[in-house]
């Protein structure tokens, strides 16, 4: 039996949350695994059972469906062993603004965005309650650059970094440890699901070395945590431009360039 805590880890049939899961089995947390494919998650669970002598669950659940959101939310608030969120299960958009459908749309904001935060919510007061816990959001640097084409995804992990500082801020004093990780292009299989051939690109990142960087910073407790920027004052000098800007705004006169001109 380990004394550390458990680890749920959404989108962990594959790709990155299936790397979090074999990493954090390999650190000897417990897990619980939750994605739509139940065959695949019993496969893992039964290879990092074995290979890591750790007890792992699996929660099937469609994290686009209300009644599945709530069987997770359920589990993080009931089951006290979990004391670490990973925030993974995500999709990407192919085409352009004005390709997408009503219902892929509505789709890509509940997985990337409404369940992501329903979960949030649903652990965190547990986790103020007892001084500890860690959650991990994953973004995408698409959240920071509009001039990537992917609007409406890229829009979602905007709002998975904008809610993670926000949470962060009301969190962090109660001990509660939350990160953004931002990765860019990784080689996963969301390409192929979002329709794009990931032959046609390059210079992906290998998943295990985008979780190895995401973990350094998960250890050192970074708030914003990008594994493939190379200049890390960078970030800083946007965080440090935000806040700014955020002194001058000055919210009892419109600024002089808006005063009517009589
Ligand atoms: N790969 C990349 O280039 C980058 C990825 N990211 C982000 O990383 C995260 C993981 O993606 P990645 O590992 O690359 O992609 P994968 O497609 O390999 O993994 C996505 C995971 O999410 C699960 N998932 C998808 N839809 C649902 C759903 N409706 N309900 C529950 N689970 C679901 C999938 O499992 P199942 O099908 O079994 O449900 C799978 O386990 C995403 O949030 C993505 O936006 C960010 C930047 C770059
Ligand atoms: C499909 C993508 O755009 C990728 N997941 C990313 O966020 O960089």
């Amino acid at each position: 039996m380990t004394t550390l805590p458990t680890v749920l880890v959404t989108g962990a049939s594959s790709g990155i949350g299936a790397t979090y899961a074999e990493r954090f089995a390999r650190r000897g947390h417990d897990l619980v695994l939750v994605a739509r494919d139940k065959t695949r998650l019993e496969t893992l669970a039964a290879r990092l059972r074995e290979a890591s002598g750790v007890t792992v669950d699996v929660l099937p659940a469609d994290l686009t469906q209300p009644a599945d959101i709530g069987a997770v939310e359920t589990r993080l608030r009931d089951d006290a062993r979990i004391g670490v969120l990973i925030n993974n299960a995500g999709m990407a958009q192919s085409g352009g603004f004005v390709q997408q459908t009503g219902e892929s749309i509505e789709r890509l904001i509940t997985l990337n965005t409404t369940a992501l935060t329903r979960l949030a919510a649903a652990v965190a007061p547990r986790f103020v309650q007892s001084g500890t816990g860690a959650i991990v959001n994953i973004g995408s640097v698409v959240g920071l650059a509009p001039e990537f084409g992917m609007t409406v995804y890229g829009a979602t992990k905007a709002f998975v970094l904008f809610l993670s500082q926000g949470m962060h801020l009301e969190l962090s004093p109660k001990g509660v440890y939350v990160q953004a990780v931002l990765p860019a292009g990784t080689r996963t299989e969301i390409w192929d699901r979002a329709g794009i051939d990931v032959n046609t690109l390059s210079d992906l990142m290998d998943v295990e070395e985008l979780v190895d960087a995401a973990l350094v910073g998960f250890d050192r407790r970074e708030l914003v945590t990008i594994p493939p920027l190379h200049v890390a004052a960078r970030w800083d000098t946007l965080d440090g431009a935000r806040q700014g800007l955020l002194s001058d705004i000055r919210q009892a006169h419109a600024a002089e360039r808006y005063l009517a001109q009589d």
